[in-house]
Formats: C-alpha cells, sequence, structure tokens
C-alpha cells in the first residue's frame, strides 16, 4: 500500500529499494538502534520489498501498542511457528489460526486456552515452587559432579563456558517442566537434537527442502518428536509438572492428536530454553570477570547464610550441612535480582514482533501525537534501543550498573516506565515463563557464586576475562556468544569442607523441599 503521510515517518535506505534488508543482513537488530539513534523518531517506518516495517523505539509508544495487543498481534507468529518449526498437523495448525483477533476471551481456542495454562502454572506459587524444586536439585547435583572432577583434589576442570552451561541448565530446566523421573533430555542425544533444531532454525522455517538444505536439524526434529511420543506413551505425564499436565488438558480439549502434542513439546522446550541458557552464561560472565561485584555478592550472601557471617572453620561441619534457602535469600538480598535484572537489560535483544491485524491509530501519551498503523504489516518493539536511551535511564544507560534495579535506587531516581524494560517483551505476549526464568537464574547464580572460582583458562594458564561478541539469531531474544570462553572451574578455597544443602522453600506456600 502507498505511504499515507498519518502513519509513522518515512526513513529512506541509503540504496533504493533493498537497502534496509542489506542494513538488518549486516547489523541485525543492531540495525534499529543504529537508525534510532540517527532520526530520533519514536516510531518510523521502514520501506522494505513487498511492503513495510513499523519500528517502535518509545516506551510509551510501546505501550501504546500493548495496550492494543489483540490488533497488534503476536497470535500470526504463534500460528507461522506451529507451522514452520513444529510441523504441526494442518488440524492442529488451522486451531491454533482460529479467533486471531481474540474475541472469544482466555478460553475461546486452542492458542488462547494453551496460554492461560501457560500463566496459571508460572505465577508465583506452589506450581512454580515445584518446579523450582526440581530445578535445583537437578542443578546442584551437576555442579557437584562437576566439583569432583578433576581428580577431585580441587584442581577443577576446564570447559567452555556457555557449553557447560548448557549441559546443565537445558537438563535442569526441562527437569523442572517434565519431570526428573522420565525426562527425555536425559538422553544427551535427544538434548544435542533440540539444539541442532535452534540452530537451524532459520532454515527449517523457510519450509523448502529441510532434509537437504538443513539435515542435522531436520534429523535433530524427527528425533525429538519421536522421543516426546514415547514420554507420553510410557506414563511421562504422570511424572510431569503441572504446567504440562494443563497444557495437556487444554490439547486433549480441542482434540489435539499424540503425535500433534509432542510437536508442540518442542514449541515448549525453545521457549524454556533459548534464552534462558544463555542468559545463564552472560550472567556469570559478569559476576566472575568483576572482582569487586564478586566479593560483594559473596559477602552479603554469606552474611545471610552463616551464623555470625564466616564460613564455620574446618573441623566443625562434618555432620552437619549448612541449609540454604534460596527463597529466602532472594528476598533478602536485593542486589541479587537487579544484578540479574541489569544483565538482562544490556544482553536482551529482544524484537517484540507483532503483525498488524486492522488499521490501527496509536496514540503517545507523552507528546499527543498520533500514527496510523496499517493493516498486514510487521510492527517491532527491539528491545535495544529502548534499553540504551538516555532519556529514560540516564546519561549512564550504556554503563553496566548492577545496582541499577536496587529498590532504594529505583525511589530515589526518575521513574522508569515499565515498558522500558523490554527483556521479557510486553502486552498479551508478555513471557510467561519470565518468573520461572528469574528464579532459576537467581538459584544457579547463588550455587556458583559461594561455591566456585571460575577463571578463564587457557593453554594451561590464567588469562584475563573477555565478554564476547555475540552471534545473530533470529528468534532468540538472549543471543549466543560468536565463540565461548574457555574457563577453569574448581571449588572455591577454604570452604571445600562445608557441607551445602540448597533448598527452595516459600513457607507462604507451604512447598518444602528435601
Ligand atoms: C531469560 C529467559 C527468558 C527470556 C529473556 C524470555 C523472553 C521472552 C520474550 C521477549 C517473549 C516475547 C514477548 C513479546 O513479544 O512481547 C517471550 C515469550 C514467551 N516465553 Fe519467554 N523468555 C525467557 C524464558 C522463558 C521460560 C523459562 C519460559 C517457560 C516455558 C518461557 C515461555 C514463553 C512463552 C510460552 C512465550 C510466548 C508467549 C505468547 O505467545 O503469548 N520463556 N519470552
Amino acid at each position: 500500500a502507498p505511504y499515507d503521510p498519518q502513519e509513522p515517518p518515512l526513513v529512506k535506505p541509503k540504496i533504493p529499494f533493498i537497502g534496509h534488508i542489506i542494513g538488518l543482513l549486516r547489523h541485525g537488530t543492531r540495525y534499529y538502534s543504529m537508525i534510532a539513534t540517527t532520526t530520533h523518531h519514536p516510531i518510523f517506518t521502514l520501506p522494505v520489498p513487498r511492503g513495510k516495517m513499523y519500528i517502535v523505539t518509545s516506551p510509551s509508544l510501546i505501550a501504546a501498542c500493548d495496550r492494543r495487543g489483540k490488533v497488534v498481534s503476536f497470535a500470526p507468529y504463534v500460528v507461522e511457528f506451529g507451522k514452520r518449526i513444529l510441523a504441526g498437523s494442518a488440524h492442529s495448525v488451522g486451531l491454533l489460526s482460529e479467533d486471531l483477533l481474540e474475541e472469544k476471551g482466555p478460553h475461546g481456542s486452542l492458542r488462547t486456552e494453551t496460554m492461560a495454562a501457560m500463566h496459571r502454572s508460572q505465577v508465583p506459587g506452589p506450581y512454580l515452587d515445584e518446579m523450582m524444586r526440581v530445578t535445583l536439585v537437578s542443578s546442584v547435583g551437576f555442579v557437584d559432579e562437576t566439583l569432583l572432577g578433576g581428580g577431585g583434589a580441587g584442581e577443577g576442570v576446564e570447559v567452555g563456558l556457555f557449553a557447560w552451561v548448557k549441559r546443565f541448565m537445558t537438563v535442569a530446566g526441562t527437569d523442572a517442566v517434565y519431570g526428573a523421573e522420565r525426562n527425555p533430555f536425559h538422553d544427551p542425544e535427544v538434548a544435542d537434537s533440540f539444539w541442532a533444531v535452534d540452530k537451524d532454525f532459520a532454515l527449517l522455517g523457510m519450509m523448502f527442502l529441510p532434509d537437504l538444505l538443513a539435515p542435522k536439524g531436520s534429523r535433530g526434529r524427527k528425533r525429538f518428536f519421536q522421543a516426546f511420543r514415547e514420554y507420553y506413551a510410557s506414563g511421562g505425564l504422570e511424572t510431569a509438572s503441572y504446567l504440562i499436565k494443563a497444557r495437556h488438558e487444554a490439547n486433549k480439549k480441542y482434540g489435539i492428536s499424540d503425535d500433534d502434542i509432542a510437536r508442540f513439546d518442542l514449541g515448549v522446550c525453545t521457549a524454556l530454553l533459548v534464552n534462558t541458557v544463555p542468559a545463564m552464561g552472560w550472567m556469570l560472565c559478569h559476576a566472575f570477570s568483576n572482582a569487586t561485584l564478586l566479593a560483594t555478592l559473596r559477602s552479603q550472601i554469606e552474611a545471610v547464610v552463616f551464623p555470625n557471617g564466616v564460613p564455620p572453620p574446618f573441623g566443625t561441619t562434618t555432620n552437619t550441612a549448612t541449609k540454604i534457602n534460596i527463597h529466602t535469600l532472594t528476598t533478602s538480598i536485593p542486589l541479587l535480582e537487579s544484578f540479574v535484572r541489569e544483565v538482562l537489560r544490556v544482553q536482551s535483544n529482544s524484537a517484540s514482533a507483532r503483525f498488524v491485524l486492522r488499521d490501527t491509530l496509536l496514540r503517545d501519551d507523552t507528546t499527543g501525537a498520533s500514527y496510523l498503523v496499517k493493516k498486514d504489516c510487521f510492527l517491532g518493539m527491539p528491545s535495544a534501543p529502548v534499553h540504551g536511551d538516555q532519556t529514560v535511564w540516564g546519561p549512564d544507560a550504556g554503563v553496566f550498573d548492577p545496582e541499577r534495579f536496587l529498590p532504594e535506587r529505583v525511589e530515589g531516581k526518575k521513574k522508569v516506565p515499565a515498558s522500558a524494560w523490554r527483556t521479557f517483551g510486553g502486552g498479551n505476549a508478555l513471557c510467561p515463563g519470565r518468573h520461572l526464568a528469574l528464579r532459576e537464574i537467581m538459584s544457579v547464580l547463588v550455587v556458583l557464586v559461594l561455591r566456585c572460582e571460575i577463571e578463564p583458562y587457557e593453554l594451561g594458564k590464567r588469562g584475563p576475562w573477555r565478554i564476547p561478541a555475540k552471534r545473530h539469531h533470529i528468534s532468540t531474544s538472549i543471543l549466543t556468544p560468536k565463540e565461548d570462553i574457555k574457563v577453569r572451574i574448581r571449588p572455591r578455597e577454604g570452604l571445600e569442607h562445608v557441607r551445602w544443602e540448597f533448598v527452595w522453600e516459600d513457607e507462604a506456600t507451604g512447598v518444602v523441599s528435601s
């Protein structure tokens, strides 16, 4: 459709016609930030071959889009994902695409019903606590194994940091959801299959000769589906979390076949893992590369967990374990969540991709200006430009500041609008896994900060920390590094004799872990 002057300002490409496509291919989502900083438009239109894209960069207009979530919609992407990546049957994809405008309410279609189940099962409360209990047992077990490695004499192990995190977070995350007893991810072949699909995501999405053009991803996808069909056939559902049970119920209500349910699980695992896993890697880079911050985190945690705030001396603790309730810890040490939120602020590359289902007028409450966005156009609210905006975060927007989200700091400053922190998106597409992700990340962080030393290590000697460059990916919000960091992980000196017991217990909800 021709450009209407009521639409957001047009940014013409330097190279006619294809210039923006070249920019996007070359710079990825950074391209939006580059345009935002040079034009200062709160929303702009990028003409591309066969259409146009609207890009929103101001928190007030992002809030306006969130309010119009039904017409500036995420739903078409759920449908495309079901079709292209999950390769669901025509029947199931048909059901997913019903009631795109969500006029029938939260229980009016398979898509909305499933999403309601995702939210209901992950709000803070007993279901979430139970998932936390399982994930903690799983990740602590793996850390124990690592620390016993390297001959057990404390020399530690040398690993690629992100690869190491990926191995245990993949299992810990899926244990929480599918239950530790029958989780298909305990078979390393299934875990590898899953990550092969993620790697070939863009090629599989083209739906063109996948066996030939994306052989590993295509084979991995088949292996994944087979493993999940077997999981349900052998009674896996009985050992699953409420999340999987609630989804299953919704699927059955709409007559989804067992084969399609196994396919949908690839969607669950994608949402569950592709951001959480790299996010954990970045957490460790930011925590362990900064000696002052690491010391502060340790002393704040130790003040809570040890009587008198210092580790018990050698010889006094052989029989009693030091019990650490991570739930209490994260509520009494605000720096933990502030740090995690700040890492997510600087590392987030989320797109918040939307599709305009109906011509809509967006009103910017701060300026009073209105913009017309047209049916069938793409609209993106990339996180990077807002996360780096000095008018929102202050002149130090570009600086990594782990204390930025401390409650007392937030109160003292000009209020940052909720729509300016976009790590988990917003509106009715707001990530339902945000509580699980934050809690899981904080838990693993506490365990590792307390128990481990992690140092860059190459060719047998200690090297400097370098925060690596990121690899572009079309669908994940937290990108992976271009190259992994080689590190040595060993038990912290002087604490080898401490027997740890990590639990997640919330007296308020009554879940007690073993
Ligand atoms: C650090 C970890 C995570 C990050 C950064 C993240 C980020 C996001 C983002 C940016 C969106 C899109 C929101 C939008 O477009 O406005 C999203 C959606 C979603 N996320 Fe997460 N996520 C994380 C972890 C999880 C976990 C652990 C789960 C658990 C299953 C999960 C489940 C989902 C689902 C199901 C959606 C789709 C929502 C819908 O269709 O309405 N995410 N996430």
